[in-house]
């Protein structure tokens, strides 16, 4: 006895039917004209009734360019579990820098999946099209594609909501299995390496409660998509990292990129020529990527643009001349410098909207009083993060992570000196490297209170030194106050006898 499956019966009726359907193709122009239109006719009212089934296919390349298709990729990984189980030959593609695998049924195998206690067919094929002989090659052009079949019963469930499951778990295991990458640009164009920077929030030296507002605050974004499409907002936010050098702001940028699992994209912005440029990089950004822009403040006069323009026309209105014809050193400056303030303002907000989301854009600065005020505000820049001089609790961080230490008897000292003068932790870390195989804690916290100490002896002296100087140009400006008090007086006296 055959025991037949459903699927198999449905590729048994399925072969019937095609069969009939080559032998009628083959032999219709031997019917008269009216009988063939009403066969035919009843043949695919038949076909529909034999055959319930809905078919869908899924090329690989789509479109004139033929690009391969995002949807075939995304059922390609969705069904690398469901394939590598019901099978018999699978593809195998190795990833994440050869450190998982990821495998694929091969051409013409069939997999079932269930969905919402309805049962799909998923069998995978290809078209050989063209086979071109050249004297020694042959060329054949493979067109791949898989084809979903389900009873047309399930129609409306199959073509919403499991497709839409297909396509975002695809997505979803991708994102998981993907090596990460740093872009960076040159010119108007990205090129990347592998992304491997160990930093995490774990490991980040700063205060607890500041560390969970950046996590909670990442991870509610990165989980609010239905939140920014029902509000009208594009699903993309804005941090501005800023304080002294060496207080950690490229290391959160990784954390952050690490802990959400996106790729970054460091802009170089002078590099960038013009906007157009600009715009044609931003736009290339893919979801779940980081944009971060360094040193805003010396990237290029995106500070100062706005005033130095409205300086000129003020100028320009007061004495009513025309513009006079530019040097060519001022031609010069103009070309290097073609990103304006408010190209990098359009690219930021007025086009991220246009394509998508789940992006963030950070921008890392020393002097945060030195950015135009439109180019940090809410709304551009959501978050505003100050990583400032190391703290006592970050301290506490480090010398877990670089000692594996909790507690000491000069953390005490440690403490006090933290408090009373300013150490970043890039220093503080210095400190804290080993300074002999094994790591001895003891010889790099005595290195650390003697950096300390000295670091409290350079700021007194310095301190000192300013209030020298602020004495010295306070006399100094007394003593011409009053030599020119005299001098008037001189003056009066004289003018008084005359
Ligand atoms: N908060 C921190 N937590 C852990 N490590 C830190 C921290 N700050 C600095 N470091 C250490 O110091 C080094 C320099 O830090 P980082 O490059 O992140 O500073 P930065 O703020 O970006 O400085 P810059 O303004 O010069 O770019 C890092 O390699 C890291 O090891
Ligand atoms: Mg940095």
């Amino acid at each position: 006895m055959i025991h037949l499956q459903e699927g198999d019966m449905f590729t048994k009726v399925g072969s019937v039917i095609a069969s009939f359907m080559f032998v009628w193709a083959m032999f219709k122009q031997y019917f008269p004209y009216e009988l063939r239109d009403r066969l035919e006719k009843y043949t695919q009212r038949a076909f529909t009734f034999v055959y319930p089934y809905i078919q869908i296919t899924f090329h690989e390349f789509t479109g004139e360019r033929l690009m391969r298709s995002e949807a075939y990729s995304s059922i390609e990984t969705y069904l690398s579990s469901s394939s590598s189980m019901q099978a018999k030959r699978l593809k195998a593609e190795v990833v994440k820098n050869n450190q998982s695998l990821v495998l694929s049924m091969d051409d013409h195998e069939e997999v079932a999946d269930h969905f919402n206690g309805v049962k799909l067919w998923w069998a995978s094929g290809k078209n050989v099209l063209k086979t071109q002989t050249l004297s020694f090659y042959q060329i054949t052009d493979e067109k791949r594609y898989y084809k979903l079949r389900f009873h047309k019963k399930h129609r409306e469930l199959i073509i919403g909501p499991y497709l839409n499951h297909v396509l975002k778990e695809g997505k979803a295991i991708k994102i998981k299995n993907r090596q990460r990458k740093l872009y960076t640009n040159n010119g108007s164009y990205w090129s990347h390496v592998v992304f491997e920077h160990p930093a995490t929030f774990k490991s980040l030296a700063i205060e607890a409660t500041k560390k969970k507002e950046i996590i909670d605050d990442l991870i509610t974004f990165s989980q609010s998509e239905e939140f920014y499409a029902r509000i009208g907002r594009a699903w993309k936010r804005g941090y501005l990292l800023y304080g002294p050098p060496g207080t950690g702001k490229s290391t959160l940028i990784a954390a952050m990129a690490n802990l959400l699992n996106y790729d970054v994209y460091d802009l170089e912005l002078t590099s960038v020529k013009n906007n157009t440029e600009l715009r044609k990089l931003l736009i290339e950004v893919p979801y779940k990527s980081i944009v971060v822009i360094e040193d805003i403040d010396c990237s290029l006069d995106l500070t100062g643009q706005r005033k130095k323009k409205k300086e000129k026309e003020e100028m320009g209105n007061n004495n009513g001349n025309e513009e006079k014809p530019k040097t060519v050193k001022e031609e010069r400056d103009d070309r290097s410098s073609q990103v304006t303030l408010s190209g990098l303002l359009n690219s930021v907000d007025g086009l991220w909207s246009a394509c998508g989301g789940e992006r963030i854009i950070v921008f890392t600065t020393n002097f945060i009083e030195k950015l135009d005020p439109a180019l940090i505000r809410k709304g551009r820049m959501d978050k505003h993060i100050e990583l400032s001089y190391c703290s006592f609790e970050a301290f506490k961080v480090l010398a877990n992570n670089y000692l594996q230490i909790d507690t000491h008897q000069l953390f005490d000292k440690i403490s006090d000196l933290l408090e009373e003068t300013k150490m970043t932790p890039a220093d503080v870390a210095e400190h804290l490297m080993p300074k002999t195989v094994p790591s001895n804690a003891d010889v790099c916290l005595e290195s650390l209170v003697e950096g300390l100490q000295m670091a409290k002896e350079e700021a007194k002296l310095k301190k000192e030194e300013e209030a020298r100087e602020k004495a010295e140009e306070a006399a100094t400006a007394t003593a011409t106050a009053n030599g020119e008090a005299k001098l008037e007086e001189n003056k009066d006296s004289v003018s008084g006898k005359e």
